[in-house]
């Protein structure tokens, strides 16, 4: 059987009295876009912030292709192919669109010394034409990002993550505060870039028209444990999700 690219064992993490994330355990396949829904307040963010190396966890281990990574910087994770995006923004208004993704793709790939005495754009502009194009966003090429609409944004901010070329990507609500019309663009492009690439995704997500298209599989949190898992079509129709919304 193929090591699965991402294992979550045991993971648990608490604020003061409150036990956010409480001994989750679950493993993600090369290739897959995984959703991870849940309530407000269900432990999401805190268990991709533990998987990610922003919150050490209280108990657990979360391994990447058979690695523990448990505790890892975000940066050393990076390295390992770990992206993510943030729930904020994090393009420069003031820059242009080219500009912003130039510099993620500075960050992830760049060395001090590359960046001192290599060319100005580190021979990142042809990658980040070609993300832009990806991505629909060739119009908008020279356009500062500040001056863009927020979904046209979400888009810049998804090719921003990409550069860094990750096998795996947690993707903190994309969809939220997008458009209808803009959803649609970034749902299919999201789609093609995980067909042409085969990179995993691990999506937070709130919008459940959004999360059910994208995903194959579906793990539900409530009060900092897995609830279920399934396909969309089963989650749907769970009653104990269906209870865990409504407060039941
Ligand atoms: N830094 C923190 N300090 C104290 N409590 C926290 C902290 N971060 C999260 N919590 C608490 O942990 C619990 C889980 O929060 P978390 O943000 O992980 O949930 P979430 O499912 O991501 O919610 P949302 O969908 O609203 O983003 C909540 O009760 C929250 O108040």
């Amino acid at each position: 059987m193929n090591t699965p690219i991402l294992s979550v064992r045991n993971i648990g993490k608490s604020f003061g009295g409150i036990r956010a994330v409480d001994g989750v355990s679950f493993e993600v396949n090369k290739g897959e876009i995984l959703g991870l829904i849940g309530p407000n307040g269900s432990g999401k963010s805190t268990l991709f912030n533990c998987i990610l190396g922003q919150l050490t966890p209280d108990a657990g281990e979360v391994t990447v292709n058979g690695k523990n990574v448990s505790g890892m910087r975000a940066s050393d994770l990076n390295k390992l192919g770990v992206g993510r995006t943030f729930q904020q923004l994090s393009v420069f208004p003031k820059m242009s669109v080219l500009d912003n993704i130039i510099l993620a793709g500075q960050e992830h790939h760049g060395t001090m010394l590359a960046r001192l005495f290599g060319p100005g754009d580190a021979g990142l502009t042809a990658e980040a034409e070609r993300m832009i194009a990806f991505f629909r966003l060739s119009h908008l090429r020279d356009t500062l990002a500040g001056s863009l609409s927020y979904g046209q944004q979400k888009l810049v901010d998804a090719a921003m993550a990409f550069m860094a070329g990750p096998r795996l990507v947690l993707l903190d609500e994309p969809a939220g505060g997008v458009n209808l019309t803009m959803l649609a663009n970034l749902k299919d492009r999201l789609v093609a870039y995980n067909a042409e690439h085969g990179t995993t995704f691990v999506v937070i997500e709130h919008n459940m028209e959004f999360v059910m298209s994208l995903c194959s599989r579906i793990i539900v949190l409530a009060e900092g444990n897995i609830i279920a898992e399934g396909t969309p079509d089963q989650i749907r129709s769970n009653q104990t999700v269906i209870d865990a919304y409504l407060g039941g």
